[in-house]
C-alpha cells in the first residue's frame, strides 16, 4: 500500500518544524508521498489536516508556535479541540507537535525543544501509519518525551 504523510506548518512559527518533520520522514520511509500544507497560523491547522487527509493522507502531522500571551494560549486550546476532532471525524492520526514559546528562557534552547519534538514525533507518525497500532507498545511505560531528554520509567 503506498504510503503518505501529511505535514502542516505554521508561517507564525519562529522555526522551520515543517522542513524538519519532512525531511525526518523522507529518512525513515523513503517510499512514502509527503504532502506539505503551510498556513498562516495554529487555528488554521484543523482544517489544513482535514484537507489533506481527504486528499489521501494515512497520517498528519501538525507544527504549530504558541506565543506568550494569553490570547495565544486560548488560541492553542481552540486548535487542539479541533485537531482532536479532526481525528475523530476521520479516524486518522493528527500528531499535533506544538512548540509553546514560554517553554524555554532562551532562542538557542527553543530550536533545540522544536527540532527534537518536530523529529522525535516524525517518526512516531511513520510507525503508527507504516507499522499499526502495537508499534510503540515496546516502549509503552518508557516515560518517553519529545523536546526534552526522556523522563524513564519508574516502578
Ligand atoms: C492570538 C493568536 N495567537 C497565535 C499563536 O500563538 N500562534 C499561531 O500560530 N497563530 C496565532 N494566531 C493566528 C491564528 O492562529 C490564525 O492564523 C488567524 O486567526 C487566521 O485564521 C493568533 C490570532
Amino acid at each position: 500500500m503506498e504510503r503518505v504523510y501529511g505535514v502542516v506548518d505554521t508561517t507564525f512559527s519562529r522555526i522551520n518544524m515543517g522542513e524538519i518533520a519532512v525531511r525526518t520522514i523522507r529518512a525513515e520511509d523513503r517510499d512514502a508521498k509527503i504532502m506539505r500544507y503551510t498556513v498562516p497560523g495554529i487555528k488554521d491547522l484543523p482544517v489544513a489536516a482535514k484537507r489533506l487527509i481527504e486528499a489521501g493522507c494515512n497520517g498528519v502531522i501538525t507544527l504549530g508556535w504558541v506565543g506568550k500571551s494569553q490570547l495565544d494560549k486560548y488560541s492553542y486550546l481552540a486548535t487542539s479541540i479541533g485537531l482532536i476532532t479532526v481525528q475523530i471525524l476521520t479516524s486518522k492520526h493528527v500528531i499535533d507537535v506544538t512548540v509553546h514559546e514560554d517553554e524555554a528562557e532562551d532562542e538557542e534552547s527553543l530550536v533545540k525543544i522544536a527540532e527534537d519534538r518536530a523529529r522525535k514525533h516524525s517518526l512516531n507518525l511513520v510507525k503508527l501509519v507504516r507499522d499499526g497500532p502495537n508499534s510503540l507498545t515496546a516502549q509503552a511505560g518508557k516515560g518517553l518525551r519529545q523536546g526534552y531528554e526522556n523522563a524513564g520509567p519508574i516502578g
